[in-house]
């Protein structure tokens, strides 16, 4: 579905000097340096996969989605989608794709979002039953049949966005690329969006490229993980094999049925886990250990044997943590 070899873009900076001269220099000499903005990436996606691409500001995931959907050319390596080459057909590679740039809109500012939808029908040659078919379930998916005939300008951005997946999904794309899909939604939106994308994928079987910043996306949507960093590619693999190899600790709190002047760790937990004391907590036993040191079922068996507990929680290792962690060590 999607093949990428050796991919790279340069992008090539003019150098300013400082000062009026500078300014006037420049007009005639310019001298230029070279952004690696991606630099030699290698990657295949298949059909139906939902991946995430991750990585912080700068990293290249805005300059490979370009590439991937035709908008910039690589200055090396190879890039297939669908068997096409993006920027050299670009026309017959956007009747494929759909895109959700978060910052950006593909829906007429002044007309009503069914207007625009219309139009996308005309580009995209969606025959009208398809279109009227796809119309309907996706806006009930989305809930939005009281928006459809409002001026977008006049829409929440909630409400704006759940109308651009619309546009981006109408034309059935076999790959959609999603940018910062969820940036500055509420809860609520978040999640009627999230299961949206979950609904395309499994029902209509669409690749999701997603690049987020919003790592409960990543965890609610995506099986694989691609993380960048520098233009390079740091991982790309299974999102739950690297929370287990990059996992250090796991945290469980149990709260006690009464309060206790002092409490001790059981003694067969002794030199296996770490107290993290909880301040005017006098009835919460907070325990951190390593998975592979001692299983959770130890430490709970423990502490039941014990003290007589009225609730457990345990804490689940963040992802935000563990990629934070990935770029540090960068590998
Ligand atoms: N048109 C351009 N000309 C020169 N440099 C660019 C251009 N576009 C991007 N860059 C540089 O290339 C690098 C990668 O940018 P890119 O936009 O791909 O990053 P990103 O991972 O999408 O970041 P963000 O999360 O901030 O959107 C950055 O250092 C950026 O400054």
């Amino acid at each position: 579905m999607i093949e990428v070899r050796g991919l790279s873009k340069h992008y090539r900076i003019a150098k300013r000097k400082q000062g009026l001269l500078g300014a006037i220099q420049g007009l005639f000499i310019r001298k230029y340096t070279s952004k690696k903005a991606v630099d030699d990436i290698s990657f295949t996606i298949a059909s139906g996969e939902v991946v995430g691409y991750i990585g912080s500001n700068g990293a290249g995931k805005s300059t490979t989605i370009k590439m991937l959907s035709g908008i910039l050319t690589p200055t090396s390596g190879d890039v297939l989608v669908n068997g096409i080459v993006p920027y050299r057909e670009r026309q017959k590679n956007a009747k494929k794709i759909g895109a959700v740039f978060g910052q950006r809109t593909q829906l007429m500012w002044d007309l009503a979002p069914r207007e625009s939808y219309d139009l996308l029908k005309h580009i995209y040659q969606i025959p009208e039953a398809i279109y009227q078919k796809n119309l309907h379930e996706m806006t009930e998916k989305l809930q939005l049949h009281s928006l459809l005939d409002i001026p977008v300008r006049q829409l929440s951005l909630g409400q704006k966005m759940r109308c651009e997946f619309v546009a981006a999904f109408l034309h059935d794309p076999a790959v959609v690329y999603l940018d910062e899909p969820t940036i500055g939604l509420d809860v609520a939106a978040k999640s009627r969006i999230r299961s949206f994308i979950k609904q395309m994928n499994e029902e209509k079987g669409t690749t999701i490229i997603l690049t987020t910043h919003d790592m409960q996306d990543i965890e609610e949507l995506c099986r694989r993980i691609i993380i960048i960093d520098n233009g390079q590619i740091l991982y790309d693999g299974d999102l739950h094999a690297v929370k287990n190899s990059f996992l250090h600790e796991h945290v469980i709190s149990f709260e006690l049925d009464e309060e206790k002047e002092e409490i001790l760790i059981p003694g067969e937990l002794e030199g296996l886990v770490t107290y993290i004391p909880e301040e005017g907590n006098s009835n919460k036993l907070t325990l951190s250990f390593h998975p592979e040191t001692i299983s959770a079922a130890q430490v709970i068996a423990a502490v039941l044997h014990h003290y007589r507990v009225r609730d457990v929680s345990i804490a689940e290792p963040k992802i935000e943590s563990i990629v934070q962690e990935i770029y540090e060590r960068g590998a």
